[in-house]
């Protein structure tokens, strides 16, 4: 045991208790008292602790996930730390997970974790995620990999996972790709490398006026030419199947990519990429050919992320659809 990681808290549920007055979880365990419950650590590495916050995640935003990222730079300049752990929420943590994977360029481990479970149930699970992520932190195959996200014992890459269940311990997955491997026996073992790395987007700043929106049937453009009259910088479209959208949408894109607003398209699938395969009025082809570009097999939360980093850094229209069609 040689090895010496830093451990952000940032909050969520590994952080929290039952309020007797509320009947309901707050936060209120600082990283000390969440440490004391996971069991011969100082086995396993030398520990820093960092309360950066102690936010249940649906408070976190952009500007946080920013100071995370330049909070996490300034440990990993340092000689004497090897990896960083980061607990988080679990509602927003693919979110951070991924602006953190998109933003850091480094060779050491930085892992992501959380609980389902606070600290006033049974069978807390926040102490087992995070000697898991330790244990994926400190071991040298998690050198030169994506950010990680460790929970349930598995081993998950940023740009893959997503959360899928409100309730269970196994809710993170990657449902397309698998697990990149899993924690046994306190080591890491990987099956796999991630599909395809993301991209560093080096940003000193973040584009804020971003938008998601969810196609669904009949979807009320109103709402879109309301983002377009608010100013926004980029939309990014949660589109239907292959990549498709109502007919009715197509005259307010139109208008947009006119204004320059850079508009990103991804399904609302939970698998597989957008293309250009229809031709009919809001097919694919046709948003093609007005400009949009095609966010892969991203979903919408993380493509919003990545375009609000990537406008932060370069809002020139070829270097946005580079960096989402090409560099995936
Ligand atoms: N399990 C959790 O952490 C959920 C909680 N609502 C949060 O994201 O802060």
């Amino acid at each position: 045991m040689d090895k010496k990681i830093a451990i952000i808290f940032t909050g969520g549920t590994i952080s929290m208790k039952i309020d007797d007055d509320l009947s309901a979880a707050v936060p209120s365990l600082s990283g000390e008292e969440i440490m004391r419950h996971v069991t011969h650590l100082d086995e396993k590495a030398h520990v820093e602790i960092n309360n950066f916050s102690a936010l249940p995640s649906p408070f976190v935003n952009p500007e946080m996930m920013f100071d995370l990222a330049l909070l996490i730079e300034s440990y990993i300049e340092r000689d004497d730390i090897d990896a960083v752990v980061v607990t988080h929420g679990t509602d927003t943590l693919e979110e951070t997970a991924y602006f953190l994977d998109l933003r850091l360029k480094t060779e050491k481990p930085i892992v992501l974790t959380g609980s389902m479970r606070n600290g006033s149930e049974l069978g807390y699970d926040g102490p087992s995620n995070l000697a898991a992520a330790v244990c994926a932190a400190v071991s040298d195959y998690s050198k030169n990999k994506e950010v990680l996200v460790v929970m349930n014992d598995e081993v998950f890459a940023a740009r893959e996972v997503t959360k899928t269940h409100t309730l269970t311990l196994d809710t993170f997955q990657s449902v397309e790709f698998g697990p990149l491997g899993i924690v046994d026996h306190n080591e890491v073992i990987y099956y796999r490398n991630v599909t395809s790395p993301s991209p560093h987007i080096p940003a000193e700043e973040i584009e804020k006026n971003v938008h998601l929106l969810k196609m669904t049937a009949g979807f009320d453009k109103a709402l879109f030419d309301y983002l377009i009259d608010y100013g926004a910088k980029g939309i990014v479209i949660e589109a239907f199947g292959r990549g498709n959208v109502p007919p009715t949408l197509v005259p307010s894109i139109k208008r947009a990519i006119g204004l320059g607003i850079k508009i990103v398209l991804v399904s609302r699938c939970p698998q597989g990429r957008v293309l250009d395969t229809y031709g009919y009025d809001g097919g694919g082809k046709m948003l093609s050919d007005l400009g949009v570009i095609f966010g892969g097999s991203l979903n919408g939360q993380k493509a919003r992320l990545k375009l609000i980093l990537a406008l932060g850094y370069n809002n020139d229209y070829d270097y946005i659809k580079n960096i989402f069609e090409n560099d995936l």
